[in-house]
């Protein structure tokens, strides 16, 4: 970009084109502010070429287009300003609705801690005389794309799968060395999908754009469809647990929540949508939605094949900067979180061997296990369980030998636990299975009867 960004002086963001060629796989997604230059995001999809034909054909092109609307959130973001144009396609008051949710909630981090009000602003322009679609059966391979984000939830979920004799192909989306490695070690045949962002984005950060959290588990999930359909295959499986359908409980302001697009609001809408506009037997879900942190924690747990392969610290996963020198910061909320949500299922020398060291006998880390416990803070800005989870967990730790003594153990029973009640604190009404959930019923079944076991 050669002139300056000035962002308040945006009027418009404007959806330019998109296009995939099915002779390479390659996707572009085309966007803009104003007049001003092209900002192209690149998808790859491996495979190509694709034969595309008829219904499949049309399927793909929704698919396309939904992905684009979807992932013109990290562009929009950085002036966030009055006016959305789509300029190559009309889409209908169904897909209006659905971007605005998607818009309004994943921005809500974003907007809370830039100052802004994005409730009412974000109007997606409707096109006239389009009637809603009604998305085809396209008769697609019974077949499961697993998102895998090199996390302990992705792998619960792969474990489960293949347990219950899914066929399943392992998919991440970008170029990350540690998910390839955790997807490797599934065993499992990947796939490994291309994404990067318009060069320009960066350099519009650095003049001053607006920036801050973006969705991006429904990014993921937009790219994943588009592949699912390419390939043929009917499911698209994602890894998101009950606990992040709870946002952060901000006084002033209310609820805001980091991880909305891995929430339940977020799944439901855009697997409907796919259902109804893209195709009829293509199947978005959460795996994990039943779950609380805690359940999915200690069903990690049964199996320590990924010890030594899986981190679910943040760190490991920007697109610019340095590598991390260890999988486990130790310092994160993630860390923090995760560490404290294996503990009650774990070994300590497991536990301990997996992250290097004891983050709970650190009293460096008080303010961080605070947060996670709502205990004179709010629960941070990450994926973590909800308050009372981490609670049951240190509660549970504190009546344990092996814990009790810990620095952060003995505090919270000394100091925090006399605070709470009894029915706080208690780990097993978490652990059960909730009936919220939009898996395949007989898959629902069976998974019940996988968890019980
Ligand atoms: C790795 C990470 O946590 N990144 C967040 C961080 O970004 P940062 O600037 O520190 O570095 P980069 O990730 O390299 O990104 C550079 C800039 O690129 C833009 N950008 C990036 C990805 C994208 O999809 N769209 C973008 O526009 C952005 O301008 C970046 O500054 O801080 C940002 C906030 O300022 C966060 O938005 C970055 O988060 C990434 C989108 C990300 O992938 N985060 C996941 C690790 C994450 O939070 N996953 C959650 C799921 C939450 C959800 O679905 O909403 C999870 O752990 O479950
Ligand atoms: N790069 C990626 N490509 C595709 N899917 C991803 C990617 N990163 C994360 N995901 C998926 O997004 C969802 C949310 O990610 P999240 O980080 O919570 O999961 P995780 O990495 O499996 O576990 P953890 O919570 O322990 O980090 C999961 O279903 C995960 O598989």
């Amino acid at each position: 970009m050669s002139a300056q960004f000035q962002r308040d002086a945006v009027r418009a963001f404007r959806f330019v084109r998109c296009g995939l060629d099915a002779a390479t796989g390659v996707a572009e997604l085309v966007y803009a502010f104003d007049d001003g230059p092209e900002l192209t995001e690149t998808i790859t999809i491996p495979g190509a070429p694709f034969a595309l034909a008829g219904a499949r054909a049309h399927a793909v092109e929704q698919a396309l287009r939904v992905l684009h609307l979807i992932a013109g959130v990290s562009y929009y973001k950085a002036a966030v300003p009055e006016q959305i144009r789509i300029d190559s396609y009309a889409i209908d008051a169904d897909t209006a609705a659905l971007l605005e949710l998607i818009y309004v909630n994943g921005l809500g981090e974003f907007a809370y801690r830039n100052g802004l009000n994005l409730h009412g602003k974000i109007r997606f322009p409707v096109g006239e005389g389009r009637g809603e679609d009604r998305a085809p059966t396209l008769g697609l391979r019974q077949h499961a794309l697993v998102a895998i984000g090199g996390g302990k939830d992705s792998l619960v979920s792969i474990e489960a799968l293949r347990a219950m004799e899914i066929e399943q192909t392992v998919t991440w989306v970008g170029g990350s060395q540690l998910i390839a490695a955790c997807a490797q070690r599934t065993g499992l045949p990947t796939l490994n999908l291309g994404r990067a962002l318009a060069p320009q984005l960066f350099e519009l950060n650095r003049q001053g754009a607006y920036n801050g959290h973006i969705p991006v588990t429904v990014v993921n999930s937009a790219i994943m469809v588009l592949a699912a359909l390419l390939h043929g295959v009917d499911q698209v499986v994602f890894s998101n647990e009950r606990s992040a359908s709870y946002g952060s409980l901000i006084e002033g302001t209310g609820e805001v929540n980091h991880q909305w697009s891995k929430g339940w609001a977020c799944e439901q809408a855009f697997g409907d949508y796919v259902q109804r506009h893209v195709a009829a037997d293509l199947h978005y879900y959460s795996l994990l939605r039943p779950l609380s942190e805690l359940a999915v924690a200690r069903q990690f747990a049964r199996t320590d094949r990924y010890d030594a392969h899986f981190s679910s610290c943040n760190r490991n996963f920007h697109i610019l900067g340095e590598r991390p020198v260890s999988r486990w910061c130790g310092v994160c909320p993630k860390c923090h979180f995760v560490f404290l949500a294996l503990a009650p299922f774990m070994t300590k020398p497991r536990l301990v061997g997996i992250f290097g060291r004891n983050l709970l006998d650190d009293p460096a880390q008080t303010d961080g296990f605070d947060a996670l416990l709502e205990y004179r803070n709010h629960k941070p800005f990450e994926c973590v369980g909800e308050g009372r989870e981490s609670r049951a967990a240190l509660a549970a730790l504190a009546e344990r030998p092996e814990w009790r003594e810990d620095a952060l153990v003995e505090r919270f029973a000394r100091e925090i636990r006399p605070q709470l009640g009894d029915d706080d604190l208690r780990i097993e009404p978490l652990l059960t299975l909730d009936e919220e959930q939009r898996l395949p019923p007989p898959l629902w079944e069976r998974l019940r009867a996988y968890f019980a076991a």
